[in-house]
């Protein structure tokens, strides 16, 4: 087995060399580069087929015919032909993104015309993504493989006529919630830039970015013009920050990866934009032309650098500069009558590309330049090909390793855990290692529940904060009331459409159909036109605005490197956990047939599958009852099935547990507050069940619940005297009807109560409107019960017994019968 050490180094040796010979290979080719993406001709059928008429192509060359006799050279280093593939440019774009894991500071911009297919490189399409999706994915697959542990975080904001909105933060556009805090860009004295007030959320796993990428580019502006149905009206910026400690020889500890799809150039005259849009080209235009001014300063190294000139540059300085790597997509038009567009277009990319080195550079030197290119990119390849053989026979060694030693022995550990543990112990903070630590939780699980540490004891030896759970806020304790300052809030949308909701997602996101379109006044509209996110934003009281990290279990190991994330880099920023900034954007269901004024967060668990989450609907409480929408799986059409509880805010408590009524394996669970993911919640029933044995009153407040059952609805009601406000929804209405239809064909009233039905029928008392619903209002009295005969005689049999047994007492004591009649009246 000694081999496997051997391995493990002759890896690290070839990582070194890969990354050495990667950025010798970028270095020569040159820190700003600068492609070319010749999109295909709407009209072409056949792509394959297509002989662009403007244009004279190979791969790094481009002709361009102005006039009948007259044409235009351009060089890039690379052009790509309308038929290429995403996979192509995007080959060609990951050894740049791949020196993200080195340490520099990456710029990836889309830059040409509106409507010549920057969001189609950047985003691409579902079946066929584009670079940010197959970027962001390559970037952690690599750092999987990597010898280090790395701490991304992602972030993701937009400039919109020169000001910068956040896409991840809760959607101020809407009137009723509370606006995002204002983005501003900070210098550090070190030319480090921070965007103050960016949400930034650590994320370890590809589905989670793509989850977050997809709910910013849904915020995006974008709007229809004369050229592009869905053109971006401003520039989106999806920011991916790395940390990585302990590895001297990367450039930074922390360095950032930029993805940038820039607004469409435009001319004005062209696309006969007035009003806002015509605001919103000019805004873009600038900017585009200030950022030709900074890369061209930059290029032909000057002593003063523009950035100042436009919120993009400044928010992008540190990362343009001679120390990082920027690579410029162009991209034109194969038309003929955009013909004016496209010459703008590779006039700014020859700007931006050739200043120095076509000026400067002889045949001979090019000649020798590209020699030594081709023989670097020989050795990168060489050096991947060594890299992927060595990573290979370490899995096939640990899958032998796996099968001498059982997977269950907790003292096995691979070469690949021992070296992450050496890794990890050089951190000079003196405190418990994480590995030990982990490795005493993993032995731990393997032992008898009896046997295994308390909560106390962990917290003795201070174990707690590797548990993902232990470091998440306890449940609030429950209280009559809620404290005022934490409270939900949420915007109301017209909706249409069904509802659906995401029914195995660790967080789950409900999405309605909206047509909404952003007021004339400001002109934008949304970018979708079908669904739409409605946001549930939840505010937190002054004292949690403070930065806050939801850790997950796979985070473990970054807890240590978070904390030691300089101040500068943490300060300022609203740091959320995946699960929390998804907790914040919650749909929330207009409903006709209910009165808003309180809303929660409901969590519904599978009673059989041990607390997996199956749903995460909406509640809304109102003055005197609560509202829960759960997913009808019984429905095709992944219909909302609405649950209702009737009592008060303060008859629930903090929290209460519910039946669901069409699935009994269904619970739904609520938290009459805020940020209890699903996870946790899971964590806290555990927690109670090993703790305490059974949930109790005390743990849970778990209701007394009285349920009816009625087909189609459900009611489930509690307390012993309740006022009941009850909608009348045409589903209600016609259960009613029907209800009726049954009684009246009962025989006799022992009959209808026979059939269960006498008692679901309300008893209205008054009519009201709400939300242009009529809502009956009905007020249940306590039951007064008879006492039989026998009950009494038992009970007066009972004081005489007791009687008995008090005066044999006294007597023993030596007490008189005064005293004894006296005491007993
Ligand atoms: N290489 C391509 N292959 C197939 N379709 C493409 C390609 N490039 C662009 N398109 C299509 O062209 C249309 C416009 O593309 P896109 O919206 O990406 O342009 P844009 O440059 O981002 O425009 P704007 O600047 O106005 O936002 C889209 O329907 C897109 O699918």
């Amino acid at each position: 087995m000694m081999e496997e050490p051997m391995i493990q180094l002759k890896r690290f040796k070839l990582t070194l060399h890969r990354r050495q010979a990667l950025n010798d290979y970028l270095d020569l080719k040159g820190n700003i580069r600068v492609f070319c993406r010749i999109r295909p001709s709407p009209t072409d059928v056949n792509y394959a087929y297509y002989k662009p008429p403007l244009f004279n192509l190979d791969s790094s060359n481009v002709s361009l015919r102005v006039a009948d006799n007259k044409s235009k050279q351009y060089r890039f280093d690379k052009v790509f032909h309308p038929h290429s593939t995403q996979e192509e440019v995007f080959s060609e774009i990951e050894p740049v993104i791949n020196s993200a894991l080195d340490g520099y500071n990456v710029c990836i911009f889309a830059y040409g015309q509106t409507g010549t297919g920057k969001t189609y490189t950047m985003e691409g399409q579902p079946d066929n993504p584009g670079v940010v999706p197959r970027g962001i994915k390559a970037l952690l697959e690599r750092a999987a493989e990597s010898n280090y542990k790395f701490l991304f975080t992602f972030s993701m904001l937009e400039i919109y006529m020169g000001n910068l909105r956040d896409l991840l933060a809760p959607n101020s556009r809407k009137r009723r919630v509370q606006k995002a805090p204002c983005l501003s860009i900070q210098m550090s004295p070190e030319g480090g830039v921070e965007v103050e007030n960016l949400v930034v959320i650590k994320v370890s796993d590809f589905q989670q970015v793509i989850r977050l990428y997809e709910l910013g580019m849904r915020f995006r502006s974008t709007a229809s013009t004369m050229v592009n149905s869905m053109s971006s009206r401003s520039h989106c910026l999806i920011r991916i920050s790395l940390t990585c400690f302990n590895a001297h020889e990367r450039r930074r500890e922390t360095n950032k990866l930029w993805m940038v799809d820039l607004g469409g150039s435009e001319r004005l005259l062209k696309t006969q934009a007035s009003g806002r849009r015509l605001q919103e080209g000019k805004a873009i235009n600038l900017s585009l032309s200030a950022l030709g001014d900074v890369i061209a300063a930059l290029q032909s190294k000057k002593s003063h650098v523009p950035y100042r000139n436009s919120k993009l540059t400044q928010v992008l300085c540190d990362s343009l500069g001679s120390d990082s790597k920027t690579l410029m997509l162009v991209h034109v038009s194969p038309n003929e009558e955009d013909l004016c567009e496209t010459i703008c277009s590779l006039g700014f990319a020859t700007r931006v590309r050739s200043i120095h080195l076509e000026n400067e550079e002889s045949e001979g030197e090019r000649a020798k330049r590209e020699l030594s290119m081709a023989q670097m990119e020989q050795k990168v390849k060489q050096l991947e090909r060594e890299c992927e053989e060595v990573r290979r026979n370490i899995k096939k060694l640990k899958d032998r390793l796996k099968h001498v030693r059982g997977p269950m022995n907790p003292t096995n550990s691979s070469f690949d855990d021992s070296y992450q543990s050496i890794e990890e112990v050089q951190y000079p903070d003196g405190a418990i290692s994480f590995q030990s630590s982990r490795n005493f939780s993993e032995a731990s699980a393997g032992l008898p529940r009896f046997m295994r540490p308390t909560i106390c004891s962990q917290h003795k030896i201070g174990l707690t904060h590797y548990n993902a759970f232990n470091t998440r806020k306890k449940p609030p304790i429950p209280s009559k009331k809620r404290p005022s300052s934490v409270y939900a809030e949420s915007i109301i949308s017209p909706s249409k459409g069904a509802c659906f909701s995401d029914y195995n997602s660790e967080c789950s996101i409900s999405a309605v159909s909206l047509n909404w379109k952003e007021s004339e006044e400001n002109g934008t509209e949304s970018s979708q036109a079908g669904s739409e996110y409605e946001i549930k934003q939840v505010i937190f009281p002054e004292q949690e605005k403070s930065p806050r990290t939801t850790l997950t279990s796979d985070d473990d190991e970054c807890i240590k490197e978070l904390a030691k994330v300089p101040a500068k880099d943490t300060r300022d920023k609203k740091n959320l956990g995946i699960d929390e900034l998804l907790n914040l954007k919650v749909t929330e269901k207009t409903s006709t047939y209910t009165r808003r004024s309180k809303r929660v967060l409901a969590f519904a668990f599978d009673k059989e599958n041990k607390g997996r989450e199956i749903c995460k609907a909406d509640i809304q409480l109102c003055n005197q009852s609560i509202n829960l929408e759960a997913p009808n799986e019984k429905s095709e059409s992944n219909t909302m099935e609405k649950v209702s509880l009737y009592g008060t805010v303060e008859q629930f408590g903090e929290s209460t547990e519910i039946d669901h009524p069409s699935k009994n394996m269904v619970v739904g669970k609520f938290y009459n507050g805020f940020d209890a993911s699903s996870s946790e919640l899971t964590e806290i029933k555990n927690h109670h069940k090993e703790d305490y044995g059974q949930a109790t009153e005390e743990n849970e407040l778990i209701m007394e619940c009285q349920k009816e059952y009625v087909e189609g609805t459900n009611k489930v009601e509690i307390g012993s005297e309740s006022t009941k406000i009850q909608a009348q929804s045409p589903a209600l209405q016609e259960m009613n009807s029907c209800k009726e239809e049954t009684l009246n064909s009962c025989q006799s009233k022992e009959d209808a109560e026979k059939s269960c039905l006498l008692s679901d029928l309300p008893k209205v008392d008054q009519r009201e409107t709400f939300n242009g619903a009529e809502v009956s209002i009905t007020r249940f009295q306590e039951e007064e019960h008879d006492i039989g005969i026998f009950e009494f005689f038992m009970q007066i049999l009972q004081i005489l017994w007791v009687r008995a047994l008090f005066g044999l007492g006294f007597q023993s004591l030596g007490l008189s019968d005064d005293f004894f009649d006296g005491l007993m009246f």
